[in-house]
């Protein structure tokens, strides 16, 4: 799964049965060092939460052209990334904004340029309306940006979709393919494989 080192063996990973919950995490950045930004950003998620995040899975860093807001922001790198924790939904979502912190996040306009983002996109099979943490994110099934890294770091990953009579439980892949023939924003020749992420050692 992805290009994380494979480490999530309980041998190797001590305390690992308490981390007992899956999320998923979308990054994004289109201004300064965004590359690096990222790949930064992942291994703050697993120091800052003092080993209550675990890296699992995660997809190559993604060049992709900007959904909304003004039209002449720069492309952004995108990456997604699969973890383990035992924080609750609410403490993660602190977490990722701590992290964005951590990078200087600065936005003066809804959807424009920022130097990093990172949504809670999915947190174990959680359904909420909570405008603080919306789960699944609500525009996650339509961003090429996030279901083509995704399925690139979980082929088989799933995600609930609400429909006119509930929710459905939809492969990320079927979806990638749906948004790309949808909507040219969301066109998945306009998400385009950069590179793996490089990771540090200590990091997985
Ligand atoms: N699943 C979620 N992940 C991250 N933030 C969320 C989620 N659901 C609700 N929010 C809330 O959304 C608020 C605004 O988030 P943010 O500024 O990152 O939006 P955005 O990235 O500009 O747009 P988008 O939500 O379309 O990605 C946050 O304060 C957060 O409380
Ligand atoms: N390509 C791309 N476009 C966006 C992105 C993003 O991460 N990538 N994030 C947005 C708000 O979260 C709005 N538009």
């Amino acid at each position: 799964m992805g290009n994380v080192p494979n480490t999530n063996q309980s041998h190797h990973a001590p305390g690992m049965d308490a981390l007992a919950h899956t999320a998923v995490l979308a990054l994004g950045s289109n201004l300064g060092e965004s590359e690096t930004t990222l790949e930064q950003a992942a291994a703050d998620l697993v120091h800052l939460s003092g080993g209550a995040v675990r890296l699992v899975g995660a997809s190559g860093l993604y060049v992709t052209e900007p959904v909304g807001g003004p039209a002449d922001q720069p492309d952004y790198i995108n990456a997604i990334l699969e973890v383990r924790t035992s924080l609750d939904p609410y403490a993660l979502l602190v977490l990722c904004q701590q992290v964005e912190a951590h990078h200087h996040r600065v936005r003066l306009v809804r959807w424009g340029p920022r130097t990093l983002d990172i949504d809670v996109i999915t947190y174990d099979d959680l359904v909420s309306d909570d405008p603080v943490l919306t789960l699944p994110h609500p525009r996650a099934h339509e961003r090429a940006f996030v279901l083509v890294p995704w399925e690139q770091a979980n082929p088989q990953a799933q995600l609930m979709v609400r429909t006119a009579s509930g929710w459905a439980n939809r492969a990320v892949a079927e979806l990638a393919r749906e948004v790309s023939a949808a909507d040219s924003h969301a066109n998945v020749n306009a998400v385009k494989l950069l590179r793996p992420m490089n990771f540090m050692p200590e990091e997985a």
